[in-house]
């Protein structure tokens, strides 16, 4: 659904939301907010009498996040913008077979602490022999070349904390609806030269659907000592009533000591890496892995 949102740099907007029963709210978003996008569809749709693509609970983050505000969409009667957001004519958000849904990820700055970090960089050098070759649920050998440490015991219950800590904001961030969640699962990998992850999704499975969330922890030593290994997620389009994965997609950085939120039904892909050394001790890494609704 293209909407004039997508098109505005970043900006803080003046946000009322205008709820049935007459009850409104000041917030402040900015301007590329997932969550004003689906504000604004959710009352383009009721205009057009479409379902909205955002069905569910909204939460939103007021006064400087010392409290939220829930409500279900279908109490949305209204919004006004300030200034103001055009949404584009009805030819344009009529669903159609080509619409492109947007995927949205987050990405998180300084995760561990400097000496946390260290002592992590420290922990997987020494791990080296314990870490096997992945595969993938179709066995396919061509699919996806790197190498995964299933136990570290040492990190794992550490990280499992941080990342429960941070899902009620990453879920705000996305715009999604809260759920609860029954478990989170890890793995720490390692990306070397020629390594690479082609196109997937994380809940295509039975044992996998009550994915929710992928998270991707990047950590390597500095000065980078390789190139490539970006994650592409792709943007969606909906044919023969499923979502599938379109053409244009979200370039992510492995940022050094950063993570990266997203949808686990989102398709997404590790581009090659190329580690001149070859060295383990050089390889992308990463701890990832998955929250269960
Ligand atoms: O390493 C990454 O950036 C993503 C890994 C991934 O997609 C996965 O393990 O399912
Ligand atoms: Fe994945």
């Amino acid at each position: 659904m293209q909407s004039a949102s997508q098109q505005l740099e970043s900006q803080d907007i003046k946000v009322k939301l205008l709820l049935s029963g007459g009850h409104e709210y000041n917030i402040y978003l900015k301007s590329d907010a997932p969550v004003l996008h689906n504000l604004l569809t959710t009352v383009v749709a009721r205009a057009y009498k479409q379902e909205s693509t955002c069905h569910g609970l909204f939460q939103i983050p007021m006064n400087e996040g010392s409290s939220l505000l829930s409500f279900p969409s279908e109490h949305l009667v209204g919004v006004v913008t300030e200034p103001p957001i055009l949404v584009q004519q009805i030819e344009e958000v009529k669903p159609k077979n080509t619409d492109i849904f947007p995927s949205y990820y987050v990405q998180i700055d300084n995760f561990f602490k400097p000496k946390e970090y260290k002592r992590l960089l420290e922990y997987v050098l020494k791990k080296e022999s314990a870490f096997v070759p992945t595969s993938t649920s179709t066995n396919d050998e061509n699919y996806r070349r790197s190498m995964v440490l299933y136990s570290f015991p040492e990190f794992s219950e550490l990280i499992l904390k941080k990342i429960k800590a941070m899902i009620p904001d990453v879920i705000s961030k996305l715009g999604l609806p809260s759920f609860s969640i029954s478990q989170i699962e890890s793995q720490m990998t390692s990306h070397n030269d020629g390594n690479y992850y082609k196109i997937h999704n994380d809940n295509g499975s039975p044992d996998t659907a009550t994915r929710e969330l992928t998270y991707v922890y990047y950590f390597y030593q500095e000065p980078k000592p390789f190139s490539g290994g970006e994650l592409l997620i792709y943007d969606s389009k909906i044919s023969n009533n499923l979502y599938v994965k379109a053409e244009t997609f979200k370039t992510v950085e492995p940022r050094n000591n950063s993570i990266v939120f997203f949808l686990s039904r989102y398709m997404h892909e590790v581009l090659p890496v190329s580690c001149p050394s070859k060295a383990f001790a050089d390889s992308r890494f990463t701890i990832n892995g998955w929250v269960r609704r």
